[in-house]
């Protein structure tokens, strides 16, 4: 499968992936849609158990109905003092429609109060990591290629920075001495899960040509 289009379709409503998405793919000549750019498209149930089960949901539902090669991304914040929740509940981790301001309020509340009784209050509430599975997916040939990244940091009480979306301003990392919403687009996207999930992607399409 090639990525001839000069037009990549997203099977996301999300604005913020949808930056991003358009940031990574402008230098390649290609113009992102998203799903606002289509309407009468089905809705999509994300029940899937796995980030790439829900990718291939959403990949195959728009794909089918557009008939068009479609890229789906699922993705989210595995916390490890949370046995790696919200995970694939990540979007609706404070309940259905949540804001990213409620699903952040929820984290930071269920990791505080594991903190209760500690002496030394600390910042750095636990290790963290987002993942992110890319799926493409060809409605004729019924083809898929498959891609995942992620990244490493630790959830912060000390919430900063207005870039980004979803859990990014709790999401501190080390090596930058700044959250996730503190870096710019480039600087996000190139140690982001996104951006190595979308760098693995490249490179097996390349191997595909
Ligand atoms: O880079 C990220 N920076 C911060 N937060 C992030 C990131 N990547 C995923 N996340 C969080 C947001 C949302 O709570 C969940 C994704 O859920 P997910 O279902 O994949 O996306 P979504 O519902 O927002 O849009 P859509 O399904 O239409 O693509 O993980
Ligand atoms: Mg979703």
């Amino acid at each position: 499968m090639r990525l001839e289009q000069s037009v990549v379709v997203v099977a996301t409503k999300n604005k913020g992936k949808i930056r991003e998405f358009a940031h990574a793919f402008a230098p390649l000549g290609k113009q992102v849609k998203s799903m606002y750019d289509y309407p009468d498209l089905p809705d999509i149930v994300e029940d899937g158990e796995t980030f790439a089960e829900n990718a291939f949901k959403k990949a195959k539902a728009v794909g089918d109905a557009l008939q068009l090669p479609v890229l789906a991304d699922d993705s989210g914040l595995c916390v490890d003092l949370l046995d790696g929740r919200p995970g694939v509940y990540s979007a609706r981790f404070a309940g259905e429609g949540a804001s990213d301001h409620e699903n952040n309020l929820k984290l930071l509340d269920m990791l505080e109060s594991k903190q209760l009784g500690d002496d030394t209050e600390q910042p750095l509430l636990s290790p963290a990591r987002f993942v992110c599975a890319l799926l493409l997916y060809h409605p004729v040939s019924g083809e898929t290629i498959e891609a995942e990244g992620s990244v490493e940091g630790w959830i912060t009480s000390e919430t900063a920075g207005s870039g980004g979306f979803g859990y990014d301003p709790l999401f501190y990392l080390p090596q930058y001495g700044r959250t996730m919403a503190e870096l710019t687009l480039e600087e996000k996207q190139a140690i982001s899960h996104r951006g190595a999930a979308l760098q693995q992607l490249a490179a097996k399409l390349e191997q595909q040509i």
